[in-house]
């Protein structure tokens, strides 16, 4: 699906990762992981084009760039907006959809089965700012699976999230991944990595490694949510 090639990210010319080679995989689910500051996030802005690369080449399988869905880091979304949990739900049928027609009655079908299976049938019409962490949480997966996107991009999806309902957003992502969805998750969780995703992508400042969880994990040493390398 996408073929990184020497792929350097960073900002304004200045790199912050080494040179990146490997290829997403269609219907694969990848959990990129790494200490802070190490490029997370930006590969995932990088693939959504946010930004642009320092070098190296980023392709995508025929040239085609799917539809991307994307859950950014929670101190990213701006909490306070005056809208409700329907309408940020409602917002995952944009890309089928004409944005000022009407929503048909088969999309207001898929959005009011998204937010039931998210739990939240019940503040359909609570305003976001109402909404605790993990509400809030479970709002934007029920977008991402209105989105039903080819691609779906995680960035950390369990922080400020309550343990429960990380274990119930996890099933979603395994749901999602079960469907054929291609999933890349940010996360700083290595037990739920080694359980749940079957490729790592391990990045450090000078270096990363690349492949199944069950080779990649194991050559490190874990000190709490850090990875260190072992000799
Ligand atoms: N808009 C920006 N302009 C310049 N530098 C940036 C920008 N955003 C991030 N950086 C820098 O790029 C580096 C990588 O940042 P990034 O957010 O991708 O790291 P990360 O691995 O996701 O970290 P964390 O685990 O803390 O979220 C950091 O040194 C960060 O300070």
């Amino acid at each position: 699906m996408i073929t990184l090639n020497q792929l350097v990210l960073g900002y304004q010319g200045r790199a912050v990762t080494p040179a990146l080679t490997g290829q997403i995989t269609k219907g694969s689910m990848t959990a990129v992981i790494g200490a802070n500051g190490t490029g997370k996030s930006t590969l995932l802005k990088t693939l959504l084009k946010l930004q642009v690369p320092v070098s190296g080449q980023l392709r995508f399988t025929d040239g085609n760039v799917p539809r991307i869905a994307w859950l950014p880091q929670l101190a990213e979304m701006e909490r306070q907006f005056p809208a409700t949990v329907y309408d940020v739900v409602c917002m995952g049928a944009w890309p089928v959809r004409n944005l000022f027609s009407a929503l048909n009655r088969q999309n207001r079908l898929r959005i009011a089965d998204a937010i039931e299976r998210v739990g939240l049938s019940a503040y359909s019409k609570q305003p976001i700012e109402m909404l605790s962490g993990g509400q809030f949480q479970r709002m934007l997966f029920a977008r991402l699976l209105v989105q039903n996107a080819p691609l779906v991009l995680l960035d950390e999806p369990f922080t400020g999230v309550d343990s429960q309902t990380s274990d119930f957003l996890m099933s979603l992502i395994c749901q999602m991944h079960q469907t054929g969805q291609t999933v890349l998750a940010v996360l700083h969780d290595n037990e739920r990595v080694s359980r749940y995703f079957p490729q790592v992508l391990l990045l450090a400042q000078d270096h990363f490694h690349w492949g199944k969880t069950a080779e990649v994990l194991p050559r490190y040493s874990q000190f709490g949510t850090h990875l260190v390398l072992s000799a």
